[in-house]
């Protein structure tokens, strides 16, 4: 780890400050939702833009099984899908880190990074640089569904640790 260190502290996940990086899918109230099923089940309707069809693309749906890192965790790279969205959510109940930064030309000075509590997932847009998948507590899995088909769909940026994210 290099000698000019930043901290930087995760943010409560709101769907309004995640807006500019893509969406959060959670049962929210504000989420549109009604009852289906004889009134046994509650839809929470629509909740993710899933972008895949790029140069014939094609929906995957995965399972990722995430081990955390040690903390607190130096952020060394970043990683975008030119071609497709990648939604993750949370198969259980540890909350996990989400790190991101604008679309675009990276910008390191744009990276932010918000706690995801149990109940909440994300869905990056096409193109949203992130992190790779940072679980907290203990091994979780995730349902990720993100695009498949031609060409690479994965730029990743080594950064050299400077930004360390405070401990959860
Ligand atoms: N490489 C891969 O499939 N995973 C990453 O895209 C990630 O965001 O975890
Ligand atoms: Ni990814």
């Amino acid at each position: 780890m290099t000698d000019n260190v930043q901290i930087i502290t995760p943010k409560s996940l709101t769907k309004e400050a995640f807006r500019a990086f893509g969406d959060v899918i959670e049962a929210s109230e504000d989420a549109k939702n009604f009852a289906i099923n004889d009134g046994f089940t509650q839809r929470y309707h629509d909740l993710a833009k899933v972008d895949v069809n790029d140069n014939n693309g094609h929906t995957l749906i995965n399972i990722f099984r995430s081990t955390p890192l040690a903390q607190p965790i130096a952020i060394k790279m970043m990683e975008r899908h030119p071609h497709g969205s990648q939604a993750f959510i949370p198969m259980g109940s540890n909350p996990f880190l989400v790190v991101v930064a604008p679309k675009g030309e990276f910008d390191v000075n744009k990276i932010e990074v918000f706690l995801a509590k149990a109940g909440q997932g994300v869905n990056y847009h096409k193109g949203t640089w992130h992190h790779f998948c940072l679980t907290l507590g203990s091994e979780s899995d995730f349902l990720v569904i993100d695009r498949g088909g031609e060409g690479d769909n994965c730029d990743v940026l080594e950064l050299d640790g400077s930004l360390v994210i405070a401990p959860s």
